[in-house]
């Protein structure tokens, strides 16, 4: 398989205060390849959102280790920060509602590319609005609250992947979104996959329809440990866990 971009071994984390100390994540093993999406899913509570913050940097973890691109991410976490993408379940938390769509868009490359000119900027916000199929004449000077939930989500997801990210974190990013908008948001993480073939993808996600649709690999999460990893038909398919046959047979229902 391809190159290991994030890797995560050991991954302890507690919550809570010292006398009420409580385990959530127990000794999670992951591994992140550049290029593929990884589905992360679980019941309620059992730590796919903690995980996936701990492994970008976003929180801190109390015990393993996590590399990205073989660097402890303790040593570098800027450069994850950076180099990586975020996507929630509201799209309307991301984009400032003082700024017009072109601003939120473009705020962090300028940040981050302040040798690029305006026309540049530009540029770039148009094509990753057209990603998401925003038309760039229109909806560049909108404001999130000109925009349906479905639209902001893909406006937000514009934002995340503007800066061409090595990983992009999309935690439950339809699930505050309407059924029937919810095929263009797939459309357009599938879109972006095929334009940045190297950008790795994790998606926590309830929705297993979604997962089937997107993901390459499959994690497992049950009350904070692995229960199964494998590819999206090995764990839809053929799981080996009485827990994911549970998640299947909920789904189903
Ligand atoms: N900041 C926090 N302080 C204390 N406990 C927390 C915090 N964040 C999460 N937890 C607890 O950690 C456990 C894992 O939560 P987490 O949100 O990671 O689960 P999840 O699988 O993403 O759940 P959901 O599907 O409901 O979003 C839960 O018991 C939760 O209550």
């Amino acid at each position: 398989m391809s190159d290991i971009v994030l890797r995560g071994r050991g991954i302890d984390k507690y919550f809570g205060p010292k006398k009420r100390r409580r385990q959530v994540l127990f000794s999670v093993d992951v591994d992140v390849h550049a290029g593929e999406c990884l589905a992360v899913i679980g019941g309620s509570g059992s730590g796919k959102t903690t995980l996936t913050r701990v492994l970008l940097g976003l929180e801190s973890a109390d015990g393993g280790d996590i590399a990205y691109q073989g660097v402890g991410i303790a040593d570098d976490a800027q450069r994850l920060r950076r180099q990586s993408g975020l996507v929630f379940q509201d799209p309307f938390g991301s984009l400032d509602p003082r700024w017009r769509i072109e601003r939120s868009i473009a705020e962090p490359l300028r940040l981050h590319h302040p040798d690029w000119s305006h026309e540049r900027v530009s540029d770039r916000v148009a094509e990753v609005l057209r990603m998401v199929e925003l038309d760039p004449q229109g909806f560049r000077s909108h404001f999130p609250m000109d925009l349906s939930g479905g639209q902001a989500q893909r406006a937000a997801i514009a934002r995340a992947i503007a800066d061409r990210p090595r990983i992009l974190l999309a935690d439950e990013p339809m699930s505050a979104i309407d059924v029937a908008a919810r095929i263009r948001i797939l459309d357009s993480f599938q879109r972006i996959r095929q334009a940045e073939p190297d950008m790795a993808l994790i998606m926590v996600s309830h929705d297993l329809g979604v997962v089937r649709h997107i993901a390459d690999r499959i994690m497992v999460l049950h009350d904070g440990r692995v229960e199964e990893t494998g590819t999206t038909a090995e764990v839809l398919d053929a799981p080996r866990c009485d827990y994911t046959r549970e998640l299947i047979r909920a789904a189903s229902l």
